[in-house]
């Protein structure tokens, strides 16, 4: 890139080869001259307004690229399933969703495109739940022309690895919700476990199409869950009896039908939650935490599920990073730390 300084002055009838941006703290941050204006001699005043005595002249070289055309290709690169694309600004372009879902990230393009020089992606954290619309990776050019070999390497990456951002939609799941405890069963008091998880489902298309209720006996809890695999469920949730009591047998009636993935997660809430399968079927164990508690592990893993995925031991050990909710008086979530290791 070869670049001429000029005065503004000489500058006039001159090709401007770069914005200009004009900030007024708190009010505005926007484009005064745009790349391609022909400066007049009623722009000097303003010019100089904004601090500018010389601009410069680009000449570009072949293999120089534009930033805003580097923008273009990244955006393009960086776009999977579901995602649509906005025309640079400043070389910025940004990703949305283009339909409600759950966010995939593929951290290993992000990381390999942002060790190049030049470029900049950053992205919503993976597993966002994130709506229509919505915002979730923008990205830009470093400098005001990126040579074409680093924009090659772009490409190359977004071969090998796919696409960086792309958004899952929920599939329109079925659930049964099976709640346990003697003291519920019986009566004694009322379930507060079932609306809490209807929402959570229901918020993200799930449908709940049967509710039923089992004290604290491992058999009557095994014949619930296959009752519900009769059902033709998609997802079983297990509520409560999942901790250390004599009568929280709620794992072992799990264990005693499923495969588990893991019973126990490093995340606060949520440390005695179990996850399992049957066959294709999620079965869930929540602790009385998902209750009581705004948010737990069952709001990282369930999207998940939700939009297909088959969780594994890993995905639970990774939430360790971040599984410590601050339990701050009015919850942020999920406009905080955690889940976002
Ligand atoms: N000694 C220990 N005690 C506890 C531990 C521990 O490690 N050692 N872990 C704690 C953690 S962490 C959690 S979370 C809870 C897990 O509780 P459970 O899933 O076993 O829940 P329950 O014992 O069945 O019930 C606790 C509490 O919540 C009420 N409950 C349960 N279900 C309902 C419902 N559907 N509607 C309304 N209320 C419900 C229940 O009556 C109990 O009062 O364990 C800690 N303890
Ligand atoms: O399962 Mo309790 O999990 O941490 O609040």
């Amino acid at each position: 890139m070869k670049t001429r300084k000029v005065k503004i002055e000489e500058a006039v009838g001159m090709i401007l080869c770069h914005d200009i941006t004009e900030i007024i703290p708190g009010e505005k941050k926007g484009r005064a001259f745009g790349k391609g204006h022909r400066i007049r001699e009623e722009d000097l005043e303003r010019l100089k307004g904004l601090g500018k005595n010389h601009i410069y002249v680009l000449h570009m070289d072949e293999d120089d690229v534009h930033e805003d055309d580097a923008g273009r290709i990244l955006g393009e690169v960086l776009a999977g399933e579901n995602i649509k694309v906005t025309e640079p600004y400043e070389s910025r372009v940004n990703l949305h969703a283009a339909v409600d879902g759950l966010l995939k990230v593929n951290t290993k393009a992000l990381y390999r495109i942002n060790r190049l020089d030049d470029v900049a992606a950053s992205t919503l954290p993976n597993y966002s739940v994130v709506g229509k619309g919505e915002m979730v990776a923008g990205t830009k050019a470093i400098p005001l022309v990126v040579k074409r070999g680093i924009m090659e390497q772009v490409r190359e990456i977004g071969k090998e690895e796919g696409a960086v951002v792309s958004v899952v939609p929920f599939r329109p799941v079925k659930i049964s919700l099976i709640i346990t405890g003697t003291e519920v069963y019986k009566g004694i008091i009322q379930d507060a476990f079932q609306p809490v998880l209807r929402e959570k489902v229901e918020a993200l298309g799930g449908e709940v199409i049967d509710v039923s209720y089992a004290p604290d006996d491992e058999r009557m809890i095994r014949e619930k869950i296959q009752r519900a695999l009769g059902l033709g469920s998609d997802i079983v949730l297990v509520s409560g009896g999942m901790s250390v009591d004599p009568d929280d047998v709620t794992p072992k009636a799990i264990c005693s039908v499923a495969q588990v993935v893991k019973y126990g997660s490093p995340v606060l809430p949520g440390a005695m939650f179990m996850m399992s399968y049957i066959g294709d079927v999620a079965v869930i164990g929540i602790p009385a935490c998902g209750m009581y508690a705004k948010i737990t592990v069952f709001d990282l893993i369930y999207p998940r599920i939700a939009a297909g995925e088959r969780i594994q031991k890993e995905d639970i050990i990774a939430l360790a990073n971040g599984g410590l909710c601050r339990k701050c008086e009015s919850c942020r979530f999920p406009n905080c730390s955690f889940g976002r290791g």
